[in-house]
């Protein structure tokens, strides 16, 4: 990758979890307001101006992949990204865990409901992190199967549960569920292949 350096090339000066874990929530608060904003032309121009900008800043700041911030902090929110709708576990074992997540504007459909496919993403996320835990090989979505029950409303705090349902060789077959209150959601079903050495 051009222009990568790994963390210790900079002197291993890097943001500590609460300040990133900030940065990440001011990132997913300016993407809510974008998603409702209707700015003017000059408004605009200066946004894009500032955002080119700190494109620029943070291209400068690019790592490798194994030393990036972005989905790698376990204990901050949502694993420190925003690409999925928020989220943060409250319980985890090697059996599954319990959460809490908030779909916010950004992730809007229609009609004051989450995008569907925002609601697949969040279910790949948390099943990823459940079935690569910690001393186990890598393992990728073969199949997501998700059951849409109910709409999911946006700035709500919403129960998650993921569980390990069965394993057979490979194949790690997960299960979850997304609760509004005593309300199902969506209910998800997905299979896990562990990867063999050496496979992408
Ligand atoms: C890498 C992860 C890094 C860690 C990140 C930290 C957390 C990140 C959080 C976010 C993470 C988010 C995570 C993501 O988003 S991962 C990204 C999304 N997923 C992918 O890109 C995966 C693309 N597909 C593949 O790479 C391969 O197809 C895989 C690896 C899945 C299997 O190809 P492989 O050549 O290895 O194995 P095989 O074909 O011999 O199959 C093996 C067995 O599996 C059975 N089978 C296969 N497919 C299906 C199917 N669709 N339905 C039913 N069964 C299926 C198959 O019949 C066989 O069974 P059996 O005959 O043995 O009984």
């Amino acid at each position: 990758m051009s222009g990568a350096l790994a963390a210790d090339d900079r002197g291993g000066i890097v943001v500590d979890d609460l300040a990133y874990e900030a940065l990440v929530g001011a990132t997913r608060n300016f993407l809510d307001a974008l998603a409702v904003a209707v700015p003017d032309g000059p408004t605009a121009d200066r946004l894009t101006a500032d955002l080119a900008g700190w494109a620029g800043v943070l291209g400068g700041l690019a790592a490798e992949e194994r030393d990036r911030l972005f989905g790698r902090r376990a204990g901050i929110a949502s694993y420190g990204q925003a690409m999925t709708p928020a989220y943060r576990v409250l319980e985890r074992d090697d059996a599954g865990l319990r959460g809490v997540a908030r779909f916010g504007r950004y992730f809007h459909g229609g009609k004051g409901a989450a995008h569907g496919g925002a609601v697949p993403l969040l279910f790949d996320e948390l099943f990823g992190r459940v079935i690569n835990g910690e001393g186990r090989p890598p393992a990728r979505t073969a199949y997501l199967h998700v059951d849409f029950r109910a709409v999911v409303r946006l700035d709500r705090d919403l129960g998650l549960r993921v569980w390990r349902e069965r394993e057979e060789g490979r194949k790690q077959y997960v299960r979850g569920e997304i609760r509004d209150g005593d309300v199902v959601c969506a209910e998800a079903e997905a299979l896990f292949v562990a990867l063999r050495p050496g496979q992408p």
